[in-house]
């Protein structure tokens, strides 16, 4: 494949399929955007992109025009609204009533709210009950509010980007599901326009996607933890009556802090890999994923960070740890030899060869190579997983030259 075809974005074929939205819409295939930031830009590309024609309605469409897709027709406000039947509003909720001129053009159009609050309420009325309050005649749906500009540019890459969708008028909800789908993310339907509340609220959440991976890292060390409390401290107690209680403020937890986070980085690539694999099994990438894998796949980067947050922390621990400096010289001469003498690292180096073969060898199997749907992402999963090698390599590396044991250099 070609570096082009991957800086395409990933749906960018189904322009042959939008054919058949274009047809959907009441507007022959056109959009309107009303505003000219950074929403509106990001949504115009990705308009275009999917095949549709924009009009974008604008204060000073002359300063403005340059911004957008050459493709991309921009005019002034009045212009643009008798243009179309469907309006994206990529305006803050403090300028919606400057739109109060265009309400006649506007009436019996569909206006598509895309604004966020700035504070998270359930009392306030809605940005998209108040446009709805301001333009009785048109017809408001409340989405795309949870995509941010930048996914909206580059295209939904990874995993399933979500779009909640709510309106009072059923058959508006279908147009702009339709228009979501056909733009490449997935829409659902949330319902009557009593719900733009909760949609609004959707971004303001803290940390929505961290509880699962703080809980997951907890129950990793509270394991590993408690593996290694039995190994270090209770089993030599227990034989041979040696008191190393002092070990479980710090060496303990310092040799539970890599498994946790050796275990996490697993669980970053494995489910890309459990995704390629379910791919290659259907022969398409328009299948939607199982549950359990999509929730796997979205919490990737916050058990990296996770991963990587143990690891650094299992780094200042073994720092802080007093060092006897002359015999940890003479331990490093000796842990080089020893190193030097085991198959250990020839045995891993193997057995990592070994895996990144053979997922170069799934992915380049000949059905795979002539089908473009699913090979791009596993293309993705591949790059990723070659990442995860490098840092899986550099870990074991690490562990086996800390396996060395102290006690057997005299005086340590
Ligand atoms: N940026 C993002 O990632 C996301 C943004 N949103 C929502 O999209 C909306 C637009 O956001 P964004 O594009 O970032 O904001 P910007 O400030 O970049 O753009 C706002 C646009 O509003 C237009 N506008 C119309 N009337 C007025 C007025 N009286 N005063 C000022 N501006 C006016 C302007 O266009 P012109 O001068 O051409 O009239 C301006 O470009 C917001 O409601 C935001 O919550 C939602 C999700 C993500
Ligand atoms: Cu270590």
């Amino acid at each position: 494949m070609s570096g082009g075809d991957m800086a395409k974005p990933l749906l960018g074929h189904r322009h042959v399929e939008s054919d058949t939205n274009l047809a959907l819409l009441p507007s022959g295939g056109t959009i309107g955007i009303l505003g000219s930031g950074d929403f509106a830009r990001c949504l115009a590309t990705r308009l275009v992109c999917s095949g549709f024609k924009v009009v974008v309605g604008s204060r000073n469409p002359k300063r403005n025009a340059g911004l957008f897709p050459a493709a991309a027709k921009v005019t002034c406000q009045a212009e643009a609204v008798k243009k179309t039947d469907i309006f994206f509003v990529a305006m803050f909720r403090e300028h919606y009533s400057t739109l109060c001129d265009l309400t006649d053009a506007l009436a019996g159009k569909i206006l598509v709210d895309v604004s966020n609050k700035v504070e998270m309420s359930h009392q306030q009325e809605s940005n998209a009950g108040y446009l709805a309050s301001l333009f009785p005649a048109s017809t408001v749906v409340k989405g795309f509010n949870v995509i941010s500009a930048w996914t909206l540019q580059s295209g939904p890459r990874d995993g399933n980007k979500q779009v909640l969708i709510c309106s009072d008028n059923q058959e508006a909800r279908r147009i702009v599901a339709e228009l979501a789908r056909a733009m490449g993310f997935t829409p659902v339907d949330m319902g009557s326009l009593s719900s733009a509340c909760e949609i609004e609220n959707v971004p303001l959440r803290l940390l929505p996607a961290w509880k699962i991976p703080i809980f997951l890292a907890l129950g990793l060390f509270f394991c590993f933890y408690t593996y290694n409390f039995v190994r270090q401290v209770l089993h030599p107690y227990i034989r041979e009556k040696k008191n190393k209680f002092y070990k479980i403020p710090i060496e303990v937890v310092n040799t539970t802090l890599p498994c946790v986070a050796y275990v996490m980085l697993s669980l970053v690539y494995l489910p890309g890999v459990l995704a390629a694999s379910f791919q290659l099994y259907y022969g398409t990438k328009y299948r939607r994923f199982p549950d359990w894998l999509d929730q796997w796949l979205q919490h990737r980067k916050q058990i990296g960070l996770l991963s990587f947050f143990c690891a650094a922390l299992h780094a200042m621990y073994s720092l802080c740890l007093p060092m006897r400096r002359s015999h940890r010289y003479l331990l490093l001469n000796e842990a080089v030899k020893q190193v030097q003498h085991s198959s250990f690292i020839y045995v891993s180096f193997g057995i990592m060869s070994l895996g990144l073969l053979s997922l170069l060898a799934i992915t380049s199997l000949p059905s795979i190579s002539n089908s473009l749907n699913w090979r791009e992402f596993s293309f993705i999963q591949v790059r990723l997983a070659i990442n995860g090698e490098y840092s899986g390599l550099a870990l074991s590396l690490h562990a086996q030259t800390s396996f060395i044991d102290p006690p057997q250099f005299p005086g340590w």
